[in-house]
């Protein structure tokens, strides 16, 4: 049987880590991908040295080039693409009276522009093999559901749901199947982040209740971690979701039901 390949963006660290680490394991030979050379240098050793079939690529999502070089330096390396994750995004915590133009630009460029781009290059090969493939995007809880102080990030979400939407309907019928993933409160350095800023924000916060507080509304009653979204991925990676396309899924542990 012919190996399958799949390329993960913004996979040096975080939940793009602990997806590829779990598509390895399912038998992928893997595409790693970052803008941060040094962690993408790290991750890539350390599969290395757990015997994992993996490469690296370092670009920017947002840019239409280097997602197209991104494929290409995939079937340079392993002769074919079967599953391209677009998984890097960045986020932002702000009022929304002060939401100015620069942060729509970035999170709009990585978020929602780079997962078109992604989608867009992957497509074309899939197009070019002529036996379709798998494009698996993060949406969010905020891609169904739009938070106070997330509204730029909320907006971007709901964006990968609806591009997600369009192109499952235009690559049908190429046998391309386009889904999203929308995970809810995981332990990653952006969670560090958003509860960073959240606090700086409120002066009634310390640090560690922003995340407290999402986290407490999980019926499940704990946080996510990369394994509970990499189990998701892995099943719209498979055959087992060839009957599925077009769907933003919820793996949250009970926050928003839809
Ligand atoms: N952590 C959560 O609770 C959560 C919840 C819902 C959705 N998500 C989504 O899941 C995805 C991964 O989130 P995470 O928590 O692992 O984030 P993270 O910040 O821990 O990791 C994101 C990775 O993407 C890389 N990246 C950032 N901008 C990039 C760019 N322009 N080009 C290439 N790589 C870039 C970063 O260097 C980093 O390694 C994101 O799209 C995020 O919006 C996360």
């Amino acid at each position: 049987m012919t190996e399958k390949v799949a390329i993960i963006t913004g996979s040096a660290g975080g939940l793009g880590k602990g997806i590829a680490e779990r598509l390895t394991n399912d038998g992928f030979d893997i595409v790693l991908h970052d803008i941060n050379q040094d962690l993408l240098n790290e991750t890539e050793a350390e599969f290395k040295d757990k015997g994992f079939k993996v490469t690296s690529f370092v670009g920017d999502v947002s840019k239409r080039e280097d997602q197209f070089a991104l494929v290409k330096h995939a079937v340079d390396t392993f002769g074919r693409l079967d599953v391209f994750v677009n998984n890097a995004g960045v986020e932002a915590v702000t009022p929304l009276m002060d939401i100015d133009q620069k942060e729509l630009s970035k999170l709009f460029s990585i978020n929602a522009f780079g997962m078109l781009f992604g989608t867009q290059a992957a497509a074309a090969q899939f197009i070019k093999q002529g036996g379709g493939g798998k494009i698996i995007s993060a949406s969010s809880i905020a891609g169904h559901e739009s938070y106070e102080m997330l509204g730029t990030y909320s907006a971007t979400k709901h964006v990968v749901r609806s591009f997600t939407q369009t192109a499952s309907k235009e690559l049908a019928k190429y046998k391309i199947n386009v889904n999203a993933y929308a995970p809810g409160v995981a332990k990653t350095k952006m969670w560090d982040r958003i509860d960073a800023e959240m606090v700086k924000q409120d002066p009634s916060l310390k640090p560690g209740d922003a995340f407290a507080k999402y986290t407490a509304e999980i019926s499940l009653g704990r946080y996510e971690v990369p394994t509970d979204v990499a189990n998701l991925v892995s099943f719209l990676a498979s055959p087992d979701s060839d009957y599925i396309t077009g769907q933003t899924i919820l793996v949250d542990g009970g926050m928003v039901y839809r």
